[in-house]
């Protein structure tokens, strides 16, 4: 029986260099693209297909900010398929990032300058925007739409012979100073893409809190800084080229600069292949790439305690029971 795989984002950047990445390296799988823009997807999928003829590839289209499109996509995914093996939560935003060129300067002449060129710790700031469903849109992409998805997916992802595995792509920019349980949607700060990062590891924990026991095991990766569509709106990609040799020389110091897709899917990859029991709950497993261009995987103990994970889960379920009332009465 093929492994059935499923990814959000899969039309660019690390989703697709994983779906490129699986295919190459994966005999039996069905890999489902679960896109926003259905085009695009279909590309992908013809492009996947062509570079290797016998590979299962299907599209299911998505908007996971947009929570009536989650509910329809997950009825079509429990209408084709009897289960799931893995399903990789890795579609996010980071809308209209500013960059404070001040702060980056000085971070260069400071003691944490890898600290800080790997994190990104105090250089952005973005402006978020409101839904139509009334959430916030970093939030609703990157963690409850996600969320609301596993939930809708769960008769595909029950007990059954194999353990079924849930891959989060966080980042290394998740900050416990920048998220707040009495703010969870990040309505009042200014750096809602750490706080949703923050959110999506704490989140993980109380999923394999809750689901471990059924066989259903939850990880998160960070890929590392690459250039992809999501960094190409913090610098223009002629930016980046221009800070190339800079790059290039910071890579000898910081591992986190994987750049391209391919080397950002390393963790992604090396998950797959993971015996999940094996794996620590409470570990992030970082994707990253040497000076001279070998990827390898390590790992980073996350900054954050189970007490607060479950208040978030609970928090998230009420979010759940409250949308879902909405959409009801609404429809
Ligand atoms: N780039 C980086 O340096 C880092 C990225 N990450 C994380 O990696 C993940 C992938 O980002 P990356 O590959 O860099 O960026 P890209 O912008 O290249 O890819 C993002 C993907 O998410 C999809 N997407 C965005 N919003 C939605 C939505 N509402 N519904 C469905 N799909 C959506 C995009 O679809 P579409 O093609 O339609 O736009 C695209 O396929 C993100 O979670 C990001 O936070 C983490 C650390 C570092
Ligand atoms: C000389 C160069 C290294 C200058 C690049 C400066 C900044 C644009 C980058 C320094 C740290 C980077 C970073 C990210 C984006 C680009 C930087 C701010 C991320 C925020 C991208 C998305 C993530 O999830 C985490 C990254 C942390 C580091």
């Amino acid at each position: 029986m093929p492994k059935v795989v499923l990814v959000t984002g899969a039309t660019s950047g690390v989703g697709r260099a994983l779906c490129q990445r699986l295919l190459r390296e994966e005999e039996e799988l069905h890999l489902c693209l679960a896109c926003r823009n259905p085009g695009r997807a279909e590309a992908l999928r013809a492009e996947l297909v062509a570079a290797r003829p016998s590979a299962q590839v299907s599209t299911v289209q998505v908007d996971v900010s947009d929570l009536r499109s989650v509910l329809r996509a997950a009825g079509e995914l429990r209408h084709r398929f009897r289960r799931l093996d893995y399903v990789y939560l890795n579609a996010g935003i980071m809308p209209s990032p500013h960059l404070d060129v001040k702060a980056l300067v000085s971070s260069l002449f400071s003691r944490n300058v890898i600290h800080v060129f790997s994190t990104a710790e105090g250089l952005l700031t973005q402006e978020d925007r409101v839904t139509a469903d009334g959430l916030q849109e970093v939030f609703a992409t990157n963690v409850f739409g996600h969320f609301l998805l596993v939930r809708e997916l769960e008769p595909l992802l029950g007990a059954g012979d194999s353990p079924r595995r849930l891959i989060w792509t966080s980042s290394r920019s998740a900050r416990r100073a920048n998220f707040r349980l009495e703010d969870v949607q990040h309505r009042e700060g200014r750096e809602p893409y750490s706080s949703s990062k923050y959110a999506v590891d704490l989140l993980s924990v109380a999923l394999n809190r809750h689901g471990n026991g059924q066989g259903l095991f939850s990880s998160v990766v960070c890929p590392g800084t690459m250039l992809t569509n999501l960094t190409y709106g913090i610098l223009p990609p002629f930016v980046w080229t221009l800070l190339m040799p800079f790059i290039w020389l910071m890579r000898f110091f910081a591992n986190a600069f994987t750049l391209t897709p391919h080397n950002g899917a390393e963790a992604l990859v090396w998950l797959f292949h993971q015996k999940p029991e094996s794996l620590n709950p409470l570990t992030k497993y970082l994707s990253a790439t040497t000076g001279l261009g070998s990827n390898y995987v390590t790992t980073e103990k996350m900054d954050l305690d189970e007490n607060t994970a479950e208040q978030l889960y609970r928090h998230l379920l009420e979010l759940e029971r409250h949308v879902r009332a909405t959409v009801r009465s609404a429809d």
